[in-house]
């Protein structure tokens, strides 16, 4: 199992429970999503992951590591085998698209130039080829957020994590970029999503994850 939760709770502050005994496992290699309303802790699941929240009660392991006690020194290279892909964007609007990318292996010590050629390839791979050399600004938002998926992925994670990666994008763009994390999947990486669209999701037919007010109150497996 690549991703197991074990009756893992959480809470912000005293009163604030984001989360109740959520338990899951993830087979090295599935595509699923992680649905619920708002608030449901689709977000908290993914922040405990990306190890930016700590978990209050219960037991995680991710790609071999125990989140609980990851020590801070593993946390790089712990981050760096699980990629996230943020609501928004957050792409730096003074640097083009290629160097949003590369700059991810750049500071992992990667030499300029062989940062670009990876960050060319996949852009390529998210249909970004020709723009390599725009900026942040001059994209549409289904482009800025391929930039995303290229930037999460040029670093070759083993899971791949996304926060409501459709939100504002029209149905068929939607298609387009889950079309993109399905080819990502096919090379054998872990993919979670969280979304709302229920009915994008449901077309996909895959597994999916259903919160409800911090609990998991379903896991769906679609027939094969
Ligand atoms: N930093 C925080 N401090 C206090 N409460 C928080 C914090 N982050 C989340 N919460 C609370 O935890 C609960 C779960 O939030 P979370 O963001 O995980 O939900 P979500 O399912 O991702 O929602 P959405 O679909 O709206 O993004 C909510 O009640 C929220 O108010």
């Amino acid at each position: 199992m690549i991703i197991q939760f074990n009756r893992v709770s959480k809470a912000y502050g005293k009163d604030n429970k984001a989360l109740s005994d959520v338990s899951f496992d993830v087979e090295a290699g599935e595509m699923l999503f992680l649905t619920g309303h708002s608030g449901a802790g689709k977000t908290s699941i993914l922040k405990l992951i990306m190890k930016i929240e700590d978990m209050s009660y219960g037991q995680a392991t991710v790609n071999g590591y125990g989140l609980k006690h990851l020590k801070s020194h593993q946390l790089p290279q712990y981050r760096q085998s699980v990629g996230m892909i943020f609501q928004d964007h957050r792409l730096l609007e003074n640097r083009t698209i290629l160097d949003n990318v590369a700059l991810s292996l750049w500071i992992r010590g990667y030499g300029k130039a062989e940062s670009h050629k990876q960050a060319r390839v996949v852009l390529q791979q998210v249909g970004l080829k020709d723009k390599t050399h725009f900026y942040p600004d001059q994209l549409s938002s289904g482009q800025q957020q391929r930039v995303g998926i290229a930037r999460a992925i040029v670093s070759k994670p083993d899971i791949l994590l996304a926060d409501e990666p459709t939100g504002n994008l029209d149905p068929d763009l939607s298609l387009e970029l889950m079309e993109i994390f399905m080819k990502i999947n096919e090379t054998g990486t872990t993919v979670l999503i969280a979304s709302h669209d229920l009915i994008l999701i449901k077309r996909l037919r895959k597994r999916v994850l259903v919160l409800d007010s911090g609990q998991l109150i379903d896991d769906y497996r679609p027939e094969t």
